[in-house]
């Protein structure tokens, strides 16, 4: 077997500022077989345009998530096929020598996924009204063909939920100050909570994908800090070691 088919992949999942990031960079110091895969907002907010640079196009980027902010109903669709197409390029990316070279068992952790971005963010745009039914069936069309196409090398092997209330979320988003996102209100945040409630506890979302159906899903609670709590920490890590041991 090689290294690729043994590495497990698994994707943090949760709320908007509930804390992956952070998350992500604990896991990412604990052990050199675990290679942590960042969201790429920073590619969303600044979309490479020099290919099409004319009189009428001068700037060289623009920012996808503030525009899909500032008009979700005009860039909502636009959005979902970069964040989604990023992503797809997260999952495919080859392996570190690191865990090319590891003779543990090596497990590659990406920040979301293309299912939360189906599952989650699409569906909700959809739902608010942001996607209309025709770009809807379109997104998912091409959604479904590309994850089937490419198969196992997009296929998950677990799923880690950090839950947190909606409320915690708003106070951390607030903390964080990122520009783009000073328009978000709580219901927004609200809404995202009951779509990961659906899809990750209830399981009541219709996945189109049977693998992802009979994922394990390991629930952490996200509302401890844990950022300078060492004890914390090593609780949340034990119960990760475990889950990746028996996946
Ligand atoms: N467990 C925690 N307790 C308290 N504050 C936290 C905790 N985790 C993260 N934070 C703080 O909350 C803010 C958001 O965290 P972070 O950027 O990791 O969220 P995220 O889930 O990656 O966000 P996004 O959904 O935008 O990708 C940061 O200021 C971070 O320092
Ligand atoms: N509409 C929409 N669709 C997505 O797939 C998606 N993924 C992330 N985000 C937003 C949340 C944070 O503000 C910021 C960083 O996570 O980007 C998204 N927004």
């Amino acid at each position: 077997m090689s290294t690729s088919d043994q590495i497990k992949r698994v994707s943090i999942e949760g709320n908007i500022a509930v804390g992956k990031s952070t998350f992500a960079r604990l896991l990412q110091n604990t052990e050199q077989d675990w290679e942590v895969i960042a969201e790429p907002v920073s590619k969303w907010q600044n979309v490479d345009q020099t290919n099409q640079q004319s009189e009428h196009c001068p700037q060289p980027t623009s920012n996808l998530l503030q525009m899909m902010y500032h008009d979700p109903k005009r860039w909502s669709y636009t959005f979902q096929t970069f964040s989604c197409m990023s992503r797809m390029r997260s999952h495919l990316q080859p392996l570190s020598a690191g865990s090319r070279k590891s003779s543990g068992s090596p497990v590659r952790v990406y920040e979301r996924s293309v299912y939360s971005d189906r599952y989650i963010f699409a569906l909700n745009m959809f739902e608010l009204g942001c996607i209309n039914s025709t770009e809807w069936a379109v997104y998912q069309d091409w959604h479904s063909f590309l994850v089937e196409q490419f198969g196992h090398r997009v296929q998950l092997e677990g799923i880690i939920y950090l839950r947190a209330s909606p409320q915690i979320c708003m106070e951390r988003l607030g903390r964080r100050g990122r520009v783009e996102e000073q328009g978000i209100q709580l219901d927004y945040l609200e809404k995202l909570h009951t779509r990961h409630e659906d899809w990750l506890i209830h399981k009541t979302t219709k996945v189109h994908f049977e693998h992802l159906a009979n994922v394990p899903v390991l629930v952490l609670d996200a509302e401890v800090e844990f950022e300078k709590d060492l004890k914390v920490q090593d609780d949340l890590l034990t119960k990760i070691r475990q889950f990746f041991s028996d996946l």
